[in-house]
């Protein structure tokens, strides 16, 4: 039995009269430890599938398993990080991870939630902001305060949505290495979506691409075999790096090309149709008896 499952799931939105089919027949086994980047274009459908595996949403056909388990709601052993960071503005960043370090370990006494929103904080570098509001935080810190908030209620799976999307390269990459290191510490199941094929060949057990919707779904992954601890200074004269990375961009650059074919041959001929001067009828005197 898998981990973590995807099973024939599929997921549209609006009316029958005016339906989107976003996801069709999506398939994906997630082994227990295991990392999987699910890398796609925008708009194919990664937030949907996030949504799916975190309980927030139920496919319309299909199954979404933990376990074994139907995941029928959102729940602390799935822990999500959205694109869109969801922090509450009238909390501070302390506030925001310590209300959901409180929801997770109601066991807690005050001193130890302190202590364990600060290590956090400490974690992305934010502990200077620690008393700021959202609202005066940049995009990549206020990203760096939602990875801290789905890190600090550690959850068995942590469902990533491109986590590191609104940071700078820098600061990026220690992030991608804090990662990788509280996934092989702790031990627990990551799948993140990313658009950088570079990010997910560092830090993936696999890799899936999800091709370009409508119908999205999942196609064949391709396994990263790169020794532990990749390092990152070498990666690009490494072989076996390079060559997983050209082959996954192709492959997406292949499909983007496809995609566009196919387009093309759906756009709608119009007839061949002359206008015809119908004023020098309107001209003609009109006899009325
Ligand atoms: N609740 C919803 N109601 C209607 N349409 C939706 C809803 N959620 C998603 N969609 C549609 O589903 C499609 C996929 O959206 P989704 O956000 O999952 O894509 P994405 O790959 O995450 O995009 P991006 O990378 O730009 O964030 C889009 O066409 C979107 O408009």
């Amino acid at each position: 039995m898998a981990y973590l499952e995807l099973d024939n799931v599929s997921i549209g939105f609006g009316p029958p009269s005016n339906r989107t089919e976003v996801l069709t027949d999506v398939n994906l086994s997630v082994e227990e430890n295991e990392f999987v980047a699910i890398i796609g274009f925008s708009g194919s459908g990664k937030s949907t599938l996030m949504s799916l595996l975190a309980g927030l949403q139920q496919p319309d056909k299909g199954e979404v398993r933990l376990h074994g388990t139907v995941i029928g709601q959102p729940g602390p052993r799935l822990g999500i990080m959205f694109q869109n960071y969801s922090l509450l503005p009238w909390l501070t960043v302390f506030g925001n991870i310590e209300l959901a370090v409180r929801q997770v370990f109601p066991q807690f006494s005050n001193a130890q939630v302190k202590e364990h929103v600060e290590r956090y904080v400490e974690m992305v570098s934010l502990t200077p902001a620690l008393e700021k509001n959202p609202h005066e935080l940049s995009g990549g810190m206020r990203q760096r305060v939602s990875l801290a908030r789905t890190l600090a209620m550690q959850p068995e799976v942590l469902l990533l949505d491109e986590p590191l999307s609104a940071l700078d390269a820098l600061t990026r990459a220690v992030l991608q290495d804090e990662i990788i290191r509280i996934w092989e510490e702790d031990k627990r199941t990551v799948v993140m979506i990313t658009n950088d094929v570079d990010e997910a060949t560092l830090m993936a057990d696999r890799i899936v691409p999800l091709t370009i919707g409508p119908r999205a779904t999942l196609a064949e992954a391709f396994p990263v075999t790169l020794e532990r601890p990749r390092d990152r200074a070498n990666l690009n004269t490494n072989p076996e790096f390079m060559k997983l990375k050209n082959n996954v961009t192709r492959f997406l650059v292949g499909m983007n090309q496809e995609s566009k074919e196919l387009q093309a041959d759906n756009s709608v001929q119009m007839p061949d149709i002359k206008p015809r001067d119908f004023t020098a009828v309107a001209r003609r005197p009109i006899n009325i008896r």
